[in-house]
């Protein structure tokens, strides 16, 4: 199985050690095509490309095209995964987006608003219950 992981970058960076606990054990169920979103040392401007953002762009979308599963998280609001997730929608990927509500925010209706039941999933979680909904999610696909 091939997992999109999607996670602030440009967005802000406080939420990598989260990010990084959710791809450890997104790994137990494939391979993830986006370990780099949960590198401690990837700050707020983003990879070091020689294509430029074009070239990000172009690899993360063909990356979404090739997943079977995207999993986010969207407790940092983040454009660029916004963007993701409309475009893993149109492809009619299937879909977890995982917020914490102790971040203190209100996640976009455009996200909560989504869900579906069944391909585009929205979960309220605390961080110590990552791995229990994430185990939980890929039981049912
Ligand atoms: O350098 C990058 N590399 C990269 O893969 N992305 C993708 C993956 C993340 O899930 C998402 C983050 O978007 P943003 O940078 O707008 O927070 O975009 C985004 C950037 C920078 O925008």
């Amino acid at each position: 199985m091939k997992v999109y992981f999607c996670g602030s970058i440009r967005g802000g960076r406080d939420d990598a050690a989260v990010y990084r606990r959710i791809v450890e054990k997104l790994k137990g169920y494939g391979t993830v095509l986006t370990e780099h979103v949960t590198c401690a040392k990837l700050t707020c401007t983003g990879e070091v490309s020689e294509g430029g953002d074009r070239q990000i762009h172009d690899r993360d979308v063909s990356w979404l095209q090739e997943a079977d599963v995207v999993v986010a998280e969207v407790s940092l609001p983040s454009l660029g995964v916004g963007y993701e997730l409309g475009r893993a929608v149109h492809m009619k990927k299937r879909v977890l987006c995982l917020f914490r509500p102790s971040s203190g925010r209100r996640l976009s209706a455009m996200i909560r608003g989504a869900d579906d039941g069944e391909r585009f999933l929205v979960r309220d979680y605390s961080e110590q219950e990552v791995e229990s909904v994430l185990e939980e999610f890929f039981s049912k696909i």
